[in-house]
């Protein structure tokens, strides 16, 4: 059977969406695609429209105009579970563990098998080691994340915020997704902790891991995600890949 990265067909294909909230509009027609195996990231001050986004792609808000297409089915509008068992999974903004369940039972509470073996794409568009990536299980998300191996029984309100963003991204891994998605991946988190959760993105994208991350740190995330979206008012006004980014660095600052 083919896969999507053999057909060409985009993972995720987000085409002039619409949305708000009650009265006020704050998507004007946000447009993005992402392929397979590919890091993205969405960028841009506070309140421009990124989580908003996000949450039109989850499901957690009714789009109001344009598509989503997940490997190339349409999605708009599906409800959140059944747009999480297609196999997007979320790292929300403020990470959300359950303060009465332990580590252990967060990563295996939610835990799905892949729906197919992992894509196989040409060679020459994957780091070796992807094409070998195995699912994730409770061993494999313990050996990313020790420190939460250390924690196995301790509940979600016991943890440090580091310790629960990990945490977060364990459950997400759990459900084998075909699109992580992290919204604001180190917001609040100490620079040590940071860097570890940059360091575990690197080893998902060496694993071809398809992910779209919100970060404010543009430049460690212009070092992990090879392409780009700013938003200003509800809209994309600019998207390239790193180098370009960084050559337009200062005018973001
Ligand atoms: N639940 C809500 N009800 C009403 N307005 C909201 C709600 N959530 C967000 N907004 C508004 O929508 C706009 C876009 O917010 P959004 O959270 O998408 O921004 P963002 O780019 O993700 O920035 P942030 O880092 O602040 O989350 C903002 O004006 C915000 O105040």
């Amino acid at each position: 059977m083919s896969t999507h990265s053999e057909t060409g067909t985009p993972l995720l294909e987000v085409r002039g969406i619409e949305a708000g909230y009650g009265a006020s509009q704050v998507l004007f027609g946000v447009s993005l695609t992402i392929e397979p195996h590919q890091v993205v990231s969405l960028m841009g001050r506070n309140g421009m429209g990124k989580s908003t986004t996000i949450k039109c792609i989850t499901g957690a808000l009714p789009v109001r105009k344009g598509q989503i297409l997940f490997e190339g089915r349409d999605i708009t509008n599906l409800p959140a579970d059944a747009i999480a068992r297609l196999g997007i999974a979320i790292v929300p903004e403020g990470r959300q563990c359950f303060p009465n369940l332990t580590v252990r039972e967060h990563l295996v509470a939610f835990a799905r098998h892949p729906s197919r073996p992992p894509a196989k794409s040409p060679a020459a568009a994957l780091p070796a080691q992807a094409a070998q990536a195995a699912p994730w299980d409770l061993a494999r998300i313990y050996e990313l994340f020790p420190r939460l191996k250390e924690r196995e029984h301790h509940m979600g309100n016991q943890l440090s915020g580091g310790e629960q963003q990990m945490l977060a991204i364990g459950r997400a891994l759990s459900t084998n997704p075909k699109l992580l998605i992290l919204d604001e991946a180190t917001e609040g988190l100490a620079p040590v902790i940071r860097e570890e959760i940059w360091k575990c993105l690197q080893q998902l994208k060496a694993e071809g891991q398809t992910v779209l991350v919100v970060d404010k740190y543009l430049f460690q995330i212009s070092k992990i995600a090879e392409k780009h979206a700013i938003f200003e008012k509800g809209k994309i006004i600019w998207n390239g890949c790193s180098i370009q980014l960084e050559d337009n660095l200062w005018h973001l600052q």
